[in-house]
């Protein structure tokens, strides 16, 4: 049998409440599949600052090291923004990781699927039509790597991104287009910025290899507007860091909730860090009102990618649509739910406990 060492990071706010679901989910299916999850939890961000006094401990960086994959929750919240910012949760804990095993590959995929178009808050006669996108984020380079600095009055962050950076993710866009609906979209500010220039120069030569994939540019502010006009529009999007940041999350908000969107982030070699879109949601956190879907899909995405165990990673994917389906929501897609976190955990292993019966 298989067994599989993942690094359980759930980290602060809501991270642990929607984790638990998550490996509760994962224990189900691998029963289900027949294979083996070895958890391990450890310390990371807020959590382990207050633990250990650093935001990544020798011991949860090893024990990543150690791991096939990582199961991240999210990190950060008002507890820790007066500490000096290099010292704090997501500069000193989320940032390194990715660098550390060479993340740089961010996909974030969110749908509206026409049955649930009423989840999302955009006009009927939109969301009728379905939103399917592929947001692959570029992790590692740009403005959130690059020089940064402060004086009393002036502070600065630089965007710099090379030749071999932009190659490699927009690779990776194609390579997803031809497995899908054979477009990208890729998002710049090249009527601006030098390396939105190179980003477009360097996006063209790689699409010279991938004749059967149509390629537009689209600059960001037009991207954010259009995503809301007409998401149908679009395929995979090819962003870099920042731009997928915030692209990513208005999918999020487009799909219904920021708390239904996963996100696998890749090297080059299957390792991956999975975890869901959002943050720590502070405003919610100790309330048992979290949304759990989306760490549920992150543990989907880590069978996909990483595992290659597509067979468990589409019955989770399955369950979950089923429990919407259902209406088993919690309050960021219905405002009236009385759903709560480990409700719509149970009623995602009844869903797939129920497929596997189905099977059987
Ligand atoms: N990957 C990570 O660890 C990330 C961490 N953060 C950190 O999280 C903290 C809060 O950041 P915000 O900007 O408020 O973003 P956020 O994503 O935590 O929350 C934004 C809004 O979405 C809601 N939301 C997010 N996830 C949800 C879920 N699963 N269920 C229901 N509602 C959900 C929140 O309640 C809030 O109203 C900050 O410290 C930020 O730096 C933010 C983004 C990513
Ligand atoms: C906390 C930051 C690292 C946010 C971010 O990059 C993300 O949402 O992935």
């Amino acid at each position: 049998m298989k067994n599989y060492k993942i690094a359980v990071l759930a980290g602060d706010g809501i991270g642990p409440e929607v984790m638990v679901q998550a490996l509760k989910v994962l224990a189900v299916v691998s029963e289900k599949f027949g294979f083996g999850i070895q958890s391990t939890e450890a310390l990371i961000g807020g959590a382990a600052i207050d633990a250990t006094g650093v935001a990544l401990p020798d011991d949860t960086l090893n024990l990543c090291k150690n791991s096939d994959a990582i199961l991240f929750g999210s990190v950060g919240g008002p507890k820790w923004t007066s500490l000096p910012p290099a010292q704090q949760p997501e500069r000193a804990s989320l940032l390194p990781l990715r660098k550390t095993f060479d993340l740089f590959c961010n996909l974030r995929p969110g749908q509206i699927y026409p049955a649930f178009a009423e989840l999302s808050p955009l006009h009927p006669k939109i969301s009728s039509q379905g939103m399917d996108i592929l947001c692959v984020r570029e992790l590692t380079g740009g403005i959130y790597f690059g020089e940064k600095g402060r004086t009393e009055d002036v502070a600065f962050d630089t965007q710099k991104y090379s030749v071999s950076e932009i190659e490699r993710i927009s690779r990776v866009a194609f390579e997803a287009a031809t497995k899908r609906r054979n477009k990208v979209t890729s998002i710049d500010k090249a009527n601006v910025l030098a390396t939105s220039v190179l980003w477009r120069e360097v996006v063209e030569r790689v699409a010279k290899d991938y004749p059967q994939v149509q390629l537009e540019h689209m600059y960001i502010d037009n991207a954010a507007m259009q995503l809301i006009r007409a998401p149908q529009h679009f395929d995979v999007l090819l962003c870099d860091n920042l731009f997928g940041d915030i692209l990513s999350d208005e999918i999020a908000a487009i799909a219904g909730s920021l708390g239904l969107l996963p996100s696998a982030s890749l090297n080059g070699s299957n390792f991956g860090l999975y975890e869901p879109a959002g943050g720590t949601a502070p405003d919610i956190a100790g309330k048992g009102i979290a949304n759990p879907i989306a760490q549920i899909l992150s543990a989907a995405l880590m069978l996909r990618y990483s595992f290659a165990e597509e067979a468990a990673a589409r019955a989770i994917e399955q369950a979950v649509a089923s429990t919407l389906e259902q209406g088993i929501v919690t309050r960021d897609i219905n405002a009236a739910s009385n759903y709560g976190t480990a409700d719509v955990g149970a009623a995602v292993i009844a869903a797939l406990n129920a497929i596997e019966t189905k099977r059987a």
